[in-house]
């Protein structure tokens, strides 16, 4: 970008992550001040940090500007990478009873020496604003209320502003995290649609994503999903970041995607972008997720419009 120029908008077929994620933010945002007079105090959200993982480390720090950009409170809290087992907890549960916290975001990855699972499982339910506690991934297998994980969501309302209504569509998710496939796999037949799952070991892959009309990518392979697997006028979501080894003489690599963009959005008809696709969305289902926290914590409605 040069000069003051506004950014060029994106061409139709490019599904503007970014602009729609700062939309949800700004609506997010108009939403506290209610909030606030009703329970006499901002939404907050604890984001837990555990080592000095250098990626990490500016998640977290744009996360904290984004909630407080929000009108939202911001809690910090760093451990150092040897931390123990009970030292995670016993901050998690410091948190869980804390009564100006409304959500809480544990940092993943941990350091390899503590157990995720266990760690993640003590975040009360009800502050679980990333929506991987057991009993989230419950509530959202059964399909009952309850905090629903971020990325996933956040591909969710792109997939239903591009689409509308998601009855009948084929989907093929590609990758079964816990982070991203399996509650996308759920989310997608909570709204009617026909879901594959694949991952590393799906036989005839091309030919299943070929039938799809939307295709999900999140399998944290650079550049995976070929054009030619993309059926004309599917809807692409790319949830892939992945940077590329530098070029010759560059200090840093190209960050690209699961799927080959260029290829797959000469047939697709529409697809995100890497970067300023799906990662903003995530940030904005984080706030978004707090807010609505907050509302259940207080006895108060869920917003509406969110
Ligand atoms: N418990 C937990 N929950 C998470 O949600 C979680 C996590 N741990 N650990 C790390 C990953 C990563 N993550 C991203 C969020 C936003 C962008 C994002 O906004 N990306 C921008 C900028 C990309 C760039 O320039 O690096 C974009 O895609 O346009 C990316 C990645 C959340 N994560």
């Amino acid at each position: 970008m040069t000069g003051n120029a506004a950014p060029a908008p994106a061409p139709p077929h490019v599904i503007d992550g970014k602009a729609f994620a700062a939309a949800l933010r700004q609506r997010i945002a108009d939403a506290v001040p209610a909030f606030a007079e009703a329970a006499g105090r901002a939404p907050g959200l604890a984001v837990v940090l555990v080592g000095d993982d250098p990626a990490s480390a500016v998640y977290v720090a744009s996360k904290g500007k984004a909630t407080r950009a929000a009108g939202m409170e911001s809690f910090e809290h760093r451990l150092p990478a040897d931390a123990t087992q009970a030292e995670v907890e016993a901050l998690l549960a410091q948190l869980n009873a804390d009564e100006a916290v409304d959500g809480i975001l544990l940092q993943l990855p941990l350091p390899g020496h503590l157990d995720e699972q266990a760690a993640v499982a003590t975040i009360d339910p009800d502050k679980d604003v990333d929506g991987l506690t057991p009993v989230s991934a419950g509530r959202l297998a059964l399909g009952i209320p309850g905090m629903v994980p971020c990325t996933p969501y956040g591909c969710l309302l792109l997939l239903q502003d591009r689409l509308g209504d998601l009855s009948g569509k084929d989907a093929v998710v590609i990758g079964r995290s816990i982070l991203v496939g399996k509650p996308m796999a759920a989310l997608l037949l909570g709204a009617n649609c026909t879901v594959t799952m694949a991952h590393s070991r799906t036989t005839d892959l091309p030919e299943r994503v070929r039938r799809a009309d939307i295709v999900v990518a999140a399998v944290g392979r650079p550049e995976m999903v070929k054009g030619e697997w993309i059926k004309p006028g599917a809807v692409v979501i790319d949830v892939g970041i992945n940077r590329l080894p530098p070029a010759e003489g560059a200090a840093k690599g190209r960050l690209v995607g699961d799927v080959a963009y260029d290829e797959a959005a000469a047939v697709a008809a529409a697809i995100t972008p890497v970067p300023g696709g799906v990662g903003p969305m995530t940030i904005a289902c984080l706030l978004r997720n707090t807010l609505v926290a907050a509302h259940r914590r207080a006895g108060l409605a869920d917003p509406e419009g969110l």
